[in-house]
């Protein structure tokens, strides 16, 4: 996907990764970007000893024979160093679809990733020794790390070369920051790096910050993880909600609010844990893919030769649950008196002034798309998927929030006529008037029936929650047995809900999802950072509880996972199921309960768990007023951090916290 740069300089990004919107696992990789001042460094290749992988890094291997090490510490300078580079050839040999695996190979160049394989020493003395690829983004790769001083382990970001200067932002804001107490922030859900250091290597010089790990979530988490209960989940939103109010009092905007920069924080027995035992955790390396160049040349010394999958520490999570949610990744954050002049955004929960106008920034841009992660932490889905067309976009929002207002609408309609995707309504015969959505079919048809039992718009998000909660999804494996899976059907507290609220089952076992060999232990549960205050519920005005024959049932569930055959009277009259009993290429089953059930809507998730989904009528009421305050297309309208965190969905939270 390539990047568009709207008129108001805003670079719109692809995403990176994977994922599954119904059946549809759309892949888009992480795009180029022009080099702002193109630091193209070299190293000779000659000095990089390459086979099968095993290696060792270019960096450290040029700095071992330059006898100077890298250059380290704050104030760490050093001249590139030359080399044979010659950019014509610097082509590497794609696979289809490998982009989703790993980081963009095109980006190790001059300018770009550090070329790291695990066994690499990166800071001064090789300090931190790479065991492991945590991630990567855009602009960086993430490892796991071994900080020999401390014994300890940590996550390395190494930045893009071009990227690496005093006038980035992620290291503007680590400045800003950097003398704050660091029990403030961690008391504020802030995940600032404690540190940084400058590392020299054949594709430049990058700058590394050095955080605690945290396990990411990367999108929302997967079943099996114990982080599908009700009250988990408002706490979690409630701590995000808390970072990010901290940063607006402190006049900074995070700029990139998305699951993907939320991180769980582990407990302090992970830093200590030997590297076998954390590796029985999240499994040993997986190589990927060996790099080549088209021409035949090595890969050195500008490209690791292997590229690894990233091990995920969300593995670990469920056995070293703190509760406590992180925000990390402060590489779009800015000063909001500050805009920086080059604006850069993911497409996913980018506001509409970010989309569709020259508007700057500010805290309002980062309230949208904090309501997007609830939705996406608190629901099954994204409210606009991240790996949409920018028409898709505009359908999504249309879809949910109605039809765009006067203040986007000639920017989007110049922008449309170039568009002729089946969504858009070329061929209408009428002109557009205002209150037409933009783009069809969905958008009309929906707010056709949206209209139709709700004549208020602004009830869009209700309306958006109570459809989603009908649409219950389970998933479970062949094997599965009876006792073994994951029945959430409660709510979060403060809300009514049927008679089994809370129930969990966990299954034990081997984790399926990774070919990593690993072990989900038992979880410590559900254990939210914010205390759950005891006493009880708001009732909200004319709150019913849920018909318990709308309620999907564990002996049903039960009966599924037996492999019983299954007809429509298996399941209460009123939820009108439909069972696809239909295989996936795992060797899963999925079974969705709806009104219809088409393949499309299908979803894709772990065969080995089964998660039901719901939240009850009172929980939609109150969360959708939450939402309606939050999506409104002008960002004056929307509101504060300070009144979100004082919504009645965080009643329970607050009152926890003044106990
Ligand atoms: N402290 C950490 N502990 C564990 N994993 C981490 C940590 N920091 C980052 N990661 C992993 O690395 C990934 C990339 O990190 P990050 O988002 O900071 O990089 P980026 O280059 O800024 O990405 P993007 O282009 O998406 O903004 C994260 O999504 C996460 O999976």
């Amino acid at each position: 996907m390539a990047a568009k740069r709207t008129e108001a300089g805003v670079l719109i990004l692809g995403m990176k990764g994977p994922t599954a919107i119904g059946t549809e696992t759309i892949h888009t990789a992480m795009i180029d970007i022009e080099t702002k001042d193109g630091q193209a460094m070299d190293a000779d290749s000659d000095q990089v000893n390459h086979k099968n992988g095993e290696r060792t890094s270019a960096g450290v291997k040029a700095a071992e024979a330059s006898g100077t090490g890298e250059s380290s510490g704050r104030d760490g300078s050093s001249s590139p160093r030359r080399s044979e580079f010659d950019g014509e050839d610097l082509v590497y040999r794609q696979i289809p679809g490998e982009e989703l695996e790993h980081e963009d190979k095109e980006q190790y160049r001059p300018g770009g990733f550090h070329p790291i394989m695990p066994g690499d020493r990166l800071g001064h003395q090789g300090r931190y020794k790479i065991v492991d690829k945590l991630g990567w983004g855009y602009g960086s790769t993430v490892w796991l790390c071994k900080d020999s001083e401390i014994a300890s382990w940590r996550a390395v970001k190494v930045l893009q070369a071009r990227d690496s200067n005093e006038e980035n932002q992620e290291f503007k804001i680590f400045k800003a920051l950097e003398h704050v107490d660091r029990e403030e922030l961690e008391h504020n859900n802030i995940g600032l790096p404690e540190t940084y250091f400058w590392q020299d290597g054949p594709n430049g010089r990058h700058l590394c910050f050095v955080s605690k790990l945290v396990a990411a979530m990367d999108s929302r988490p997967p079943p099996g993880y114990g982080l599908h209960s009700p009250t988990l989940l408002v706490d979690l939103c409630f701590q995000l909600a808390v970072a990010v109010k901290y940063l607006h009092d402190k006049g900074i905007c995070h700029g990139d609010i998305r699951t993907q920069n939320i991180g769980l924080r582990l407990d302090d027995a992970v830093e200590k844990m030997s590297q076998h035992e954390l590796q029985q955790h999240i499994g040993d390396p997986l190589r990927h893919s060996e790099v080549e160049r088209l021409s035949g040349r090595p890969a050195y010394p500008h490209a690791p030769g292997v590229l690894f999958q990233r091990g995920s520490l969300m593995q670990l999570e469920p056995n070293y649950r703190t509760g406590k949610l992180v925000l990390i990744d402060f590489g779009l954050s800015y000063e909001t008196a500050k805009l920086p002049p080059e604006q850069m955004s993911y497409r996913s929960n980018a506001a509409p002034e970010l989309l569709f106008k020259r508007s700057p920034r500010g805290p309002a841009t980062d309230l949208w798309a904090l309501a997007c992660v609830f939705v996406q932490l608190r629901t099954p889905y994204a409210l606009v998927s991240e790996y949409d067309t920018w028409v898709r976009v505009l359908q999504g929002m249309e879809w949910c929030w109605g039809p765009l207002p006067e203040m986007y609408r000639s920017d989007v309609s110049a922008k449309l006529e170039g568009f002729d995707e089946y969504f858009v309504d070329n061929e209408r015969e009428t002109p557009w008037k205002p209150g037409d959505p933009l783009s069809i079919p969905i958008s009309l048809e929906t707010h056709r029936r949206t209209k139709a039992d709700d004549s208020d718009q602004t009830k869009s998000m209700r309306h958006f929650l109570n459809q989603a909660e009908q649409n219950f999804k389970c998933h479970l494996t062949k094997e599965l047995i009876p006792q073994e899976f994951m029945f959430y059907n409660g709510t979060s507290d403060g809300y009514s809900s049927d008679e089994d609220e809370g129930s969990i089952q966990h299954r034990k076992g081997k984790t399926s999802t990774s070919s990593r060999t690993t072990t989900l232990p038992e979880h410590r549960g559900d254990k939210p950072a914010t205390p759950v205050a005891t006493e009880t519920t708001e009732k909200e005005p004319g709150s019913e509880k849920p018909a318990t024959d709308q309620v999907l049932r564990a002996d049903i569930l039960r009966a599924i996972a037996r492999g019983r055959p299954y007809k429509r009277g298996d399941f209460p009259d009123s939820s009108n199921p439909c069972i696809c009993d239909w295989d996936d290429a795992r060797g899963g089953r999925c079974i969705r309960v709806a009104e219809e059930c088409t393949a499309e809507q299908h979803w894709y998730g772990d065969p080995d768990r089964i998660v039901v989904w719901q939240i009850c009528k009172n929980e939609q009421r109150v969360l959708g007023d939450l939402l309606e305050g939050i999506f409104k297309y002008d960002p004056n309208e929307r509101l504060t951090t300070e009144q979100v965190i004082n919504h009645r969905w965080f009643k329970q939270r607050r009152e926890a916290l003044k106990d």
